[in-house]
């Protein structure tokens, strides 16, 4: 690809829908295949950078790359993967918001594929569905491991979370560290990013800033 080119991805990096951009065929193959498949890329890679294959600390490199990448770092593309989200009828009534706080993000930018560290804040006001407390950070988790850029992961979970809970009431907080701006290129080691993102009861000022002031 030109360098041209690639300034212009970079202009055009906002997408203009919020589903990950994924192809048709995207899970045609087993996790095993593409294991077998990205080991074989990784290793022309690292032979490319005149690495030694046959080190014996080197040679197992491949195919722990490969791992890592399909079954942990990327686990969250695959829709087989989402987490079931358990609800349950509010039959006690509770109608105020229930905050989630602190809630571990472990992610990866999709323009350099570095981590992206921090934690996300949810409020949502329960309407007749209320939600197992763990599901909301195993929703995070998912859509945490795909590549990723922090505005969709802050859309991705709020769709998720107002669909599953059958309300518009929802707000989705995320602070990160971006190693791509932190450890290479600017290496601005104090920047964090925050996006935020909510629909709602939360367009009322006076609902949103109750619930930035329980997170503060
Ligand atoms: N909006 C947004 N940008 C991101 C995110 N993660 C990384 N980026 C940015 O994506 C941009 C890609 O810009 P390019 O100019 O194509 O890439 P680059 O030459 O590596 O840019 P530098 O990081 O400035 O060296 C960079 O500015 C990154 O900081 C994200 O989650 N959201
Ligand atoms: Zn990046």
């Amino acid at each position: 690809m030109k360098k041209e080119d690639i300034e212009l991805l970079g202009n055009a990096h906002i997408a203009t829908s919020i589903d990950t951009p994924l192809r048709p065929d995207a899970f045609d193959k087993s996790d095993n295949e593409k294991i077998n498949a990205i080991q074989r890329h990784f290793e022309a890679i690292m032979h490319e950078l005149g690495l030694d294959l046959t080190d014996d600390s080197l040679s197992g490199t491949p195919y722990r790359f490969a791992k890592m990448y399909v079954k942990e770092l990327f686990y969250g593309l695959n829709p087989n993967n989402r987490p079931k989200i358990s609800t349950f009828h509010n039959k006690y009534g509770y109608k105020k918001m229930l905050v989630e706080k602190d809630i571990n993000i472990d992610s990866s930018c999709e323009h350099h594929f570095l981590p992206i560290v921090g934690i996300a804040h949810i409020g949502y006001i329960p309407k007749d569905k209320v939600v197992g407390l763990s599901k909301i950070n195993r929703l995070v988790d998912y859509y945490a491991h795909r590549p990723q850029v922090q505005e969709r992961l802050c859309l991705q979970v709020l769709k998720d979370l107002q669909d599953a809970l059958e309300t518009e009431d929802v707000i989705v907080v995320i602070t990160a560290k971006h190693l791509c701006v932190s450890s290479r290129g600017i290496k601005d080691k104090n920047s964090s990013t925050t996006t935020i993102e909510y629909g709602g009861n939360f367009i009322e000022p006076e609902q949103r800033n109750a619930f930035l002031k329980l997170i503060d």
